[in-house]
């Protein structure tokens, strides 16, 4: 991924250059850059800044990844919406791509264990000279042996490099593609999955996925393990087809005991995983709520807590460990038994001059090798089985998936006008037909510029819009909701709690859509808008307004997430928001990190940052929710103030409980049970004496 790189004019910022360093990984997945595009004009067209001091992501993640075969556009993914995310169909191609490494691979493999089941016949040979048996000299087999230990670790090193390189690749490009199917669901998705969840898919589930090549190139294990297996047994009914059957036994006995351990482990290490999962819970639990622990006494429950968690893992840390001594001792059992067998019957043998003792000796060689083989073999199976259980968790979340089309297309649009080749992720499910499917619904989506002017100058209307929560479609929130948001002016939204004025605020952001009626804008539907382009004109400031874990300077210039931004502009945006003057006064000015979630300002400086970061992003349509409830009364004019800067000329909704923040709106709607009940300026509602006028009363406002 690409990281926010900074460009610094050292030129511009002298003689102290700004230095803005990506502080944060995490920032870095903001992706599909419009590397080069400048901050919008007041028409919409784009300018191209003097200097760039925030600039676009360094690379575009698909672009950069599209080398790597990592990136799908848009509608591949959407295509693909049913598909499951970890299939053969998905990860074969992306292996096959690496066909020069599977190849040398291959070959290290086949060399390797050459090497390594040579050993035991030149050990054999070895005695066989011993003893004055021997052909060759003893310095010529040493010279063999010592050629076998040189080589068998420089092929074993290409076959873990290929192998890893080509495993390696392909989980970036499966990350890389969960990633960005998960960014395009609607947002219901993430009403219903955790935060926790699906940073656990993307780490410790994948990581299941990447463990297993990672944990099992090593000798005695993998593909290693199995060539070993065969390439062993091969030597052995070779070597003596008598003696060989004992071994096979052996092997049969190994197997079926370690994969008994391994089943009555499973629910010890489930219970174990699960164990270390509330123990991290726990933990982040605590130091997250460090205040509430602190005013509530809290720490002896939380360390009473944590303490039997750390037990309940350690039991059951105690308990993996016996089992795993019993299946020690037990393995070391068979091959004991193993091995007096092979004495017995090879040594009689070796006596009756029917076996050579060279032969014997690269028997018991073997011995160890099929062994430790088929032991690694299958603990390889047990690594397989909870592959699978990742992937299939990774692909039942992916099941319930549902991707947000008009994004989807919208993003799958802009990529296209950039020229991306990015490579299709799921190319057998991106037929003929699905581009044709494709490339009808999108140019059937208005242009950039269309929503653009239109949002400039028309005014917005809820036409009849019902709307229930995907989660709760039984509960109508909007019934027949009617509301026209005059172009350029302002109107509020008031009502009781419950009401669903910040469901309209949803609506309006197109984080969710009428499950009835429409939404217009200068009389076409927003829907015909791509919801990137849609994003650009709407601005929305809330009550808590999240910050990244970035910069000042950073956060405002996520205004435009895509473009390069100028100090110049930042500093525009932040001294029209009343935000320049505590910034230049933090330690490192705009260069100072604000912490997580910005929790290292003052709510009304997260609140100022919030309008500067909208300021810059200049978008034709405002909406403010309830952004200045939170704030004490020095704060609140300083962002009203800041707030009637960013109203001027634009068409905005405003929705606020104090009354006395919204008497001079244009008009204000009074919303309840999901309706515009009340509609006029604050006089005329006032005269009216409806349930706006007892709001007021309520709030005991003396107004005139
Ligand atoms: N994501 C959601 N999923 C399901 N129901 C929701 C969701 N968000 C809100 N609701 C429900 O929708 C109804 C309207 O909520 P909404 O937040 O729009 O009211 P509001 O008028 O903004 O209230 P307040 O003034 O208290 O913020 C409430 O009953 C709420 O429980």
């Amino acid at each position: 991924m690409a990281s926010l790189s900074l460009v610094t004019l050292p030129s511009l910022f002298a003689p102290n250059p700004f230095r803005f360093q990506s502080q944060n990984p995490r920032f870095s997945p903001l992706s599909f850059s419009h590397r080069g595009l400048s901050p919008r004009l007041s028409n919409g067209a784009r300018r191209r800044p003097r200097a760039a001091y925030v600039s676009a992501p360094a690379s575009d993640p698909d672009s950069g990844g599209a080398a790597a075969g990592d990136g799908a556009p848009a509608a591949a993914w959407l295509s693909a919406a049913n598909a499951a995310a970890i299939s053969w169909a998905v990860v074969w191609p992306l292996i096959l791509s690496h066909k020069m490494r599977i190849a040398a691979s291959l070959v290290s493999l086949v060399a390797c264990t050459t090497c390594t089941l040579a050993m035991p016949l030149f050990s054999g040979n070895f005695f066989e000279i011993l003893i004055g048996r021997g052909s060759e000299s003893l310095w010529k087999l040493l010279s063999k042996v010592a050629a076998l230990y040189i080589l068998e670790p420089i092929f074993t090193i290409i076959f873990v490099i290929n192998m890893t390189t080509i495993w390696e690749k392909v989980m970036t490009t499966l990350r890389g593609q969960i990633f960005r199917r998960i960014l395009v669901q609607k947002v219901e998705f993430f009403d219903r999955h955790k935060v926790g969840e699906l940073t656990g898919l993307l780490t410790s589930d994948l990581g299941a996925l990447k463990d297993v090549v990672n944990e099992n190139i090593s000798r005695d294990r993998g593909l290693r393990a199995l060539s070993e297996v065969i390439g062993t047994i091969c030597i052995l009914f070779t070597l003596s087809s008598q003696l060989a059957p004992v071994l096979g036994l052996l092997m049969v006995s190994i197997s079926l005991l370690v994969a008994v351990f391994k089943r009555s482990t499973i629910p010890i290490f489930k219970s174990h995983g699960m164990v270390q999962a509330r123990i991290a819970d726990c933990a982040t639990e605590t130091f997250s709520a460090i205040r509430t622990v602190r005013s509530f006494g809290g720490e002896r429950r939380q360390i009473s807590m944590f303490n039997n968690l750390v037990l309940a893992y350690q039991n059951s840390g105690i308990k993996l460990g016996s089992l795993k001594s019993a299946n020690e001792s037990l393995t070391r059992v068979v091959i004991y038994i193993s091995l007096l067998t092979l004495y017995i019957l090879g040594g009689s043998k070796v006596k009756a001059g029917e076996l050579s003792v060279g032969t014997m000796a690269s028997f018991i060689g073997y011995t160890f090798t099929l062994t430790f083989a088929v032991q690694g073999g299958v603990n390889t199976l047990g690594d397989l089985r909870g592959m699978f259980a990742a992937a299939e968790r990774i692909n039942s979340i992916f099941s319930e998936m549902e991707i947000d089309e008009s994004l989807a297309y919208g993003l799958e649009k802009e990529l296209q006008q950039k020229n991306l080749d990015l490579g299709l992720l799921y190319r057998e499910s991106y037929s003929e037909q699905n581009q044709a499917v494709n490339i009808h619904y999108m140019s059937s989506l208005k242009s950039g510029s269309d929503c653009y002017s239109l949002a400039r100058s028309g005014d917005i209307c809820l036409e009849d819009v019902h709307f229930s929560y995907p989660l709760r479609s039984d509960v109508e929130v909007l019934n027949g909701l009617n509301l026209t948001i005059k172009s350029g002016k302002i109107t509020a939204l008031v009502g009781p709690s419950g009401a669903g004025k910040s469901t309209v605020v949803q609506l309006l952001a197109r984080f969710y859509e009428p499950t009835r009626g429409r939404i217009t804008v200068a009389g076409e539907d927003v829907r015909t808008f791509d919801k990137r382009e849609w994003a650009r004109v709407v601005s929305l400031v809330n009550q808590d307004p999240v910050l990244f874990s970035v910069s000042v300077g950073e956060n405002i210039a996520y205004g435009l997430p895509d473009d390069d931004v100028s100090k110049d502009d930042i500093v525009k945006a932040a001294k029209a928001a009343n935000a320049h003057e505590f910034i230049i006064s933090l330690p490192q000015g705009y260069d100072t990190l604000v912490g997580e979630r910005g929790s290292l300002l003052s709510g009304g400086q997260r609140q100022r940052v919030a309008i500067a970061r909208a300021l810059l992003k200049n978008a034709p349509i405002l909406i403010l929710d309830e952004a200045t409830s939170a704030l004490d009364a020095t704060s609140e004019r300083l962002v009203q103030e800041a707030l009637d800067h960013l109203m001027n000329g634009r068409t905005s909704l405003v929705i606020a409980h104090r009354l006395s923040t919204v008497q001079n709106a244009h008009q204000i709607a009074l919303c309840s049970g999901g309706k515009i009940m009340e509609l006029g300026t604050h006089s005329e509602l006032l005269a009216k004496g409806g349930q706006y006028a007892s709001l007021v009363a309520t709030q005991r406002l003396a107004f005139e």
